[in-house]
């Protein structure tokens, strides 16, 4: 793979029951910075009922939209900004499958197959595309610029010119 291959940019929600385990966070996160992701953006977030509806909205006919809006807006969740090459696959396969029952024996060492709790509390989730990505980035951080950060920052994180601030888990350029 070239060296000099863009990064990528995904949006990745750590879901309500695991903010409220500390352990399981710690090893997520232990688990993105092994798989070479930066942290861009970091924001802890207790996500509206209304945000969660209009977020899932193409669910919204699905037999389980009222349990997935409920759990998503039940408490505080971390929404990420990371950064790698290829980043929205490499985050979904981190993730494993979207059903946790059949994760949990297909995919044990994902993140979903070791933390996920129902097919709906199934630990975090990843956008599926790039144009996924770019609304999603935009529905949690409006003010977050795409393409300002891709011509000004993107060429410092790749290049490794950052440096990780664990307290806050969030990767910045170096001075
Ligand atoms: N069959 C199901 N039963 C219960 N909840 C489900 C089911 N399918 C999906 N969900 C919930 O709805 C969310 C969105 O489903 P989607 O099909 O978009 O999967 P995904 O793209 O893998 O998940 P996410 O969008 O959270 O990354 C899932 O993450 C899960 O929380």
């Amino acid at each position: 793979m070239s060296a000099n291959k863009s990064l990528q940019l995904t949006l990745a929600i750590i879901k309500p029951h695991v903010i409220k385990n500390q352990v399981a966070l710690t090893k997520i996160r232990k688990l993105i910075l092994d798989n070479e992701f930066q942290i861009v953006r970091n924001e802890r977030i207790s996500i509206s009922r209304s945000s969660a509806e209009s977020f899932y909205a193409e669910h919204s006919q699905r037999f389980f939209y009222t349990r997935l809006i409920t759990f998503m807006s039940s408490g505080p969740s971390d929404v990420y900004i990371l950064a790698r090459r290829d980043a929205i696959s490499k985050w979904r396969e981190l993730l494993g499958p979207t059903k946790v029952y059949k994760t949990i024996i297909s995919h044990p060492e994902s993140i979903r197959g070791k933390f996920g709790i129902s097919d709906t509390r199934n630990a975090a989730h990843g956008s599926d595309s790039q144009e996924t990505a770019e609304k999603e980035i935009k529905f949690f951080f409006p003010n977050f610029d795409v393409k300002i950060w891709f011509s000004n920052h993107e060429p410092e994180f790749r290049a490794g010119n950052t440096v990780f601030n664990e307290e806050i888990f969030l990767h910045e350029i170096k001075e």
